[in-house]
């Protein structure tokens, strides 16, 4: 079953635009452009977490963040991949929506 089952449909189309932190970290791992789907932008912040190894290598559902540009974003040093709210307060936090 696949993550994207439980997602809203307003995550799979509309775009929205993140602000010039969050927009950084996306550039880091090859994001192109100003606006994207929410799921594109998960998807855009595992890809920074595998990279930067953020995440532990024993418990690979923890996320240490601490002194990394997306822990200043989240205001947590660490946080499990199986409690999404801390990131989904910091995206509402983070994006603008695009007007349609
Ligand atoms: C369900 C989903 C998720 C999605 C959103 C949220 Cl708010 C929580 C959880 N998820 C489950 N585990 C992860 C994860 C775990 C460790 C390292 C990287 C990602 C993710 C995250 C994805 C992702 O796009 N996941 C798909 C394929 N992932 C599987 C895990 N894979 C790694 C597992 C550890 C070893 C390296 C590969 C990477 C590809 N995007 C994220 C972005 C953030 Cl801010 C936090 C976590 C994730």
């Amino acid at each position: 079953p696949t993550e994207s089952a439980c997602r809203t449909s307003f995550e799979q189309i509309r775009k929205v635009q993140p602000k010039l932190p969050l927009q950084k970290i996306l550039q880091a791992v090859g994001a192109q452009g100003e606006t994207f789907t929410l799921k594109e932008i998960i998807h855009y912040l595992g890809e920074y977490i595998v990279l930067k190894e953020l995440y532990d290598k024993q418990q690979q559902h923890m996320v240490y963040c601490a002194g990394d540009q997306l822990g200043e974003l989240l205001g947590c040093e660490s946080f499990s991949v199986k409690d999404p709210s801390p990131v989904y307060d910091m995206l509402k936090r983070n994006v603008t929506s695009v007007p349609v």
